[in-house]
C-alpha cells in the first residue's frame, strides 16, 4: 500500500544548538562523519562571515575539522547543493538569513536529511535569528551544554566580554570570535550591562 510522502522517506531536519563552547561543531561533525561511513553523500555549508580558523571548512575550538562550502546568502545553498546529495550540513546557522528557514524547508522535502548547528541565544540571552522558527520546525533537537568558566556548573549562555567587561545590552549582535571574546556560562555567572551602567562606568560616576 502507498504511504503518503513515502517518495522522500529520510527528509528531515536535525538541530543541535546551545551556547558557544558546548559541542555543537564536534556533535556536527560526528553526524557527517558517521554519514560519510554510511556511504551517503554529505554536502557541508557555513555563513560565509565566520572566516575564523578555516574558510572552506567547519572547525571546533579543540581542531576537529570537515570540508565546507562558505555561502554568503541562505539562498546560496540551493544553488549550489547537489540533487544526489543526502545529508546536508549548516554550520553556524544564527548567522543565515531569515530565507534559511525555506531552505531547510525544502531540502527536508526533496528527501534530504538536513543537519544544522548554531547558537540558540546571542550574548544578551535572546533568541538567535532564524533560530526559533527551525527550532519549532525539527524533527529532532539536541540542546548542549558547555561548563561555566566562572562555577563550573553546566552553561547554556555566552558571555561577551569588551576590554575585561560585560558587553552592554546595545552592543552589535553579530561579533565574530572565539574564547579572546567569549566565555561559556551558567545562568547565574551571565551578565550583561545595561546602557546605563555601560555609560556610569565609562564616565566614573
Ligand atoms: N567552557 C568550556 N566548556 C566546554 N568545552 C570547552 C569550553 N571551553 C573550550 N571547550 C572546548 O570546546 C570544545 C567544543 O568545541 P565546538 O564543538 O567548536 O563547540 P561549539 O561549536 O558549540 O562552539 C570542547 O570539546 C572543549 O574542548
Ligand atoms: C554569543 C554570540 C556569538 N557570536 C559569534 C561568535 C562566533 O563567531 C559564533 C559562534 O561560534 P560557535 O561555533 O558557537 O563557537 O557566533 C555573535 O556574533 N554574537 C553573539 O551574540
Ligand atoms: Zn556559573
Amino acid at each position: 500500500m502507498t504511504q503518503p510522502h513515502a517518495t522522500h522517506p529520510r527528509g528531515r531536519i536535525e538541530i543541535i544548538c546551545g551556547s558557544m563552547f558546548s559541542g555543537k561543531t564536534e556533535e556536527m561533525i560526528r553526524r557527517l562523519r558517521r554519514a560519510v561511513i554510511a556511504r551517503q553523500q554529505v554536502q557541508a555549508f557555513k555563513p560565509a562571515i565566520d572566516s575564523r580558523y578555516h574558510v572552506e571548512k567547519v572547525t571546533s575550538h579543540n581542531g576537529l575539522h570537515f570540508e565546507a562550502q562558505p555561502v554568503a546568502r541562505a539562498a546560496d545553498i540551493l544553488d549550489v547543493v547537489d540533487p544526489l546529495t543526502d545529508v546536508v550540513g549548516i554550520d553556524e546557522v544564527q548567522f543565515f538569513d531569515a530565507g534559511i528557514v525555506a531552505v531547510c524547508e525544502q531540502l527536508a522535502e526533496h528527501g534530504k536529511r538536513v543537519i544544522c548547528a548554531g547558537l540558540d541565544m546571542d550574548f544578551r540571552g535572546l533568541p538567535f535569528g532564524a533560530m526559533p522558527e527551525l527550532l519549532a520546525r525539527a524533527e529532532d533537537v539536541h540542546k548542549l551544554h558547555a561548563i561555566c568558566v566562572v562555577c563550573g556548573e553546566e552553561a547554556s549562555r555566552t558571555q561577551r566580554l569588551i576590554g575585561g567587561r560585560p558587553a552592554a545590552f546595545d552592543d552589535p549582535v553579530v561579533l565574530v570570535g572565539a574564547a579572546e571574546v567569549y566565555e561559556a556560562r551558567c545562568r547565574q555567572c551571565h551578565q550583561i550591562l545595561a546602557v546605563s551602567e555601560l555609560a556610569a562606568m565609562q564616565g566614573g560616576h
